[in-house]
């Protein structure tokens, strides 16, 4: 399970973000998150996947803190090009994590031909497909997909997410999915908090 228990963040030494956050979210569930602009769902969801530490409260994946080392709870930004390294090329940046095979790379679309290439070498709906192969490594318990799809024309946002629903199923992570986009929720997720 991945937990996070009465949560509080601030960013230096302005009035808090996050004020007393529960959520546990279970191998194989689909938990959506919603709440207005501004209000902390991606700052909560960094919390989340270790890359900020709260002020107060603490989050357990599978019972411990995070482990050093790969990180089993992966966070998946809205804009892919501020989550990977500019100067390694698309295939250092898979490899970095794992080695998909190819029916993988080819559910996701993700061409092989890409992997020469630079970030800024492909488009963004590309790169975002990039980044969701790159966490679905094997060791990936839980994926946060913070506003993945916004930016996506609606026949890939639909592929997007029944691979990545498909192999969250058959895997059994548990995946937290923000959005503002309420019929999305609604279609995909086992429940939906509003923070
Ligand atoms: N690095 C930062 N330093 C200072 N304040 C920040 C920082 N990042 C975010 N904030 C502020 O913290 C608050 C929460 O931001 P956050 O991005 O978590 O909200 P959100 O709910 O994800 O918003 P949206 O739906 O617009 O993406 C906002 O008021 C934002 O301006």
């Amino acid at each position: 399970m991945l937990e996070a228990k009465n949560i509080c963040f601030r960013y230096r030494n302005r009035s808090p973000v996050i004020d007393g956050i529960d959520l546990a979210i279970r191998p194989g569930e689909i938990v959506g998150m919603t709440g207005r602009s501004g209000v902390g769902k991606s700052t909560f969801a960094r919390i989340l996947a270790g890359h900020y530490r709260p002020a107060s409260g603490q989050v357990l994946v599978d019972g411990a803190a995070h482990p050093q080392g790969f990180n089993p709870v992966q966070y998946l930004h809205q804009s892919p090009v501020f989550a990977v390294n500019p100067r390694w090329t698309v295939g250092k940046i898979i490899a970095e994590a794992w080695q998909p095979d190819a029916p993988l790379r080819e559910a996701f679309g993700v061409s092989n031909t890409w992997f020469d290439r630079y970030p800024h070498e492909i488009s963004g709906g590309e790169l975002q497909r990039v980044a969701l192969l790159r966490a679905f490594a094997p060791r990936t318990r839980y994926l946060i997909a913070d506003e993945i799809s916004a930016q996506l024309d609606p026949l890939t946002q639909a592929q997007i997410w029944s691979v990545l629903l498909e192999q969250a199923e058959s895997r059994q992570l548990g995946v937290l999915v923000i959005s503002h986009d309420m019929p999305l929720l609604e279609r995909i997720a086992h429940r939906i908090i509003t923070i």
